[in-house]
């Protein structure tokens, strides 16, 4: 059976040219970049250029920063824990504001500042999924050390005001966070054209190997390492570089930005004609409005079928997609966004995310129609509630 991949925002298929790029840096060029000899030597210029490729990639300064890590899970408790150690815990500033829309990895690192003094607020979003920059303004106190709001979000796609927000934040003198893992890739992200202080990326998600990822951090700002060890990325985040996903990452980053276009003119529309026939059921909600949202994510509540019962026919058709994040499908309850976002109990367990790529073909498209409208019908013959 030939499969159809339509969860993106949980990972991607790494790009053949990045696979090519990364090939010889396991079995030629395997040296340890921190070595002195001709082994260690030779992979330095190759770190340099994805490097380069990183900072193009989201238009950051020579003089800012960028820590290589494992994944933005890494770099999200780097920021968070980093600005407990460096602010919050030795100053009268104790306070981060966040949202409730953020994924489990800044929504449990905050957890956890809570059991140590840190007062956190998470800003519920607006009927229209949005947090806006007035609402984080009103939050603001001047014991605010910390605003983390992501790009856009994993489940719906939803991207937040994040230039008006970080207008806000640097009015105020407080620094900013954003997680734009979902982000990169699939609309432009710019720390030039928005002044955030911190910005964290996955490679996984944007057609790069799984295993690395990125912390920005903007010239200037000081941030302690959540890693100690070897003098690695300049004392930032000791351990031995993964070359190869390094040189991977830079050619995923470069391969994204050049796909912007494809990706907000193709996949969009193939993403638009997927929703559509979604919405020729009757009681299907779309979460957020199309042009707040990714080009490539729609999160449906079809009511009267349950999510994952839906998940389970597409996956029987080689279909794959999700209920919502991939770190929350064990978990059966009710979507924290949708919840957040107002969406009653039987919605909030309905939802299933389609999110496509720059391989989504029309004929897979065309052939998850078919399935989901199958699927759709036959569900709600057996659904007891519809
Ligand atoms: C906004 C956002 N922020 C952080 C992460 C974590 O990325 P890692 O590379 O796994 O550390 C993710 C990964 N979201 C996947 C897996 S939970 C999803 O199915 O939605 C994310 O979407």
């Amino acid at each position: 059976m030939e499969r159809i991949y339509l969860d993106n925002n949980a990972t991607t298929l790494v790009d053949p040219a990045v696979r090519e790029a990364m090939e010889p840096f396991y079995c030629h060029m395997y040296g340890n970049p921190n070595s002195l000899h001709s082994f260690g030597i030779e992979v330095r210029p190759y770190l340099n250029r994805a490097m380069e490729q990183l900072y193009a990639g989201i238009e950051a300064d020579d003089e800012d920063n960028i820590i290589v890590n494992s994944c933005a899970t890494e770099g999200n408790n780097t920021v968070i824990l980093g600005m407990y150690f460096s602010l919050l815990k030795e100053t009268r500033k104790k306070r981060i504001v966040t949202t409730q829309l953020e994924h489990p990895s800044i929504r449990e690192a905050c957890r956890f500042l809570e059991n140590h003094g840190v007062k956190v607020t998470y800003l519920a979003p607006d009927s229209r999924g949005l947090v806006t920059a007035e609402s984080v303004a009103e939050a603001l106190s001047d014991q605010t050390a910390l605003v983390s709001v992501m790009w856009a979000n994993n489940e719906t796609g939803l991207l937040q005001p994040m230039k008006e927000i970080a207008a806000v934040c640097r009015e105020r003198g407080v620094y900013l966070h954003t997680d734009a893992v979902q982000a990169i890739g699939k609309v432009p992200v710019s720390v030039r054209e928005v002044p955030v202080d911190f910005l964290t990326f996955s490679a996984h998600k944007f057609h790069g190997p799984k295993g690395v990822g990125g912390l920005y951090l903007r010239k200037g700002v000081v941030l302690p390492p959540l890693l100690h060890g070897g003098e690695q990325m300049g004392g930032h985040r000791a351990g031995t570089v993964d070359v190869a996903g390094l040189v991977g990452m830079g050619q995923a980053m470069e391969l994204a930005v050049t796909a912007l276009d494809y990706e907000n003119l193709v996949v969009r529309r193939l993403r638009d004609k997927l929703e559509d026939a979604l919405l020729r059921h009757a009681d299907v909600l779309v979460i957020g409005e199309r042009d707040l949202r990714t080009p490539n994510t729609v999160y449906a509540s079809i009511r009267g079928v349950e999510g994952e019962a839906l998940i389970w026919d597409l996956n029987q058709a080689g279909i794959a997609a999700s209920t919502g994040s991939a770190c929350a499908s064990e978990s059966l309850e009710a979507s924290p966004i949708l919840t957040a976002i107002g969406a009653d109990r039987e919605l909030a367990h309905t939802g299933v995310r389609l999110s496509l790529s720059r391989f989504t073909t029309e004929q897979e498209i065309d052939t998850t129609i078919a399935v989901l409208d199958r699927a759709i019908v036959r569900l709600r013959q057996l659904s007891t509630s519809y």
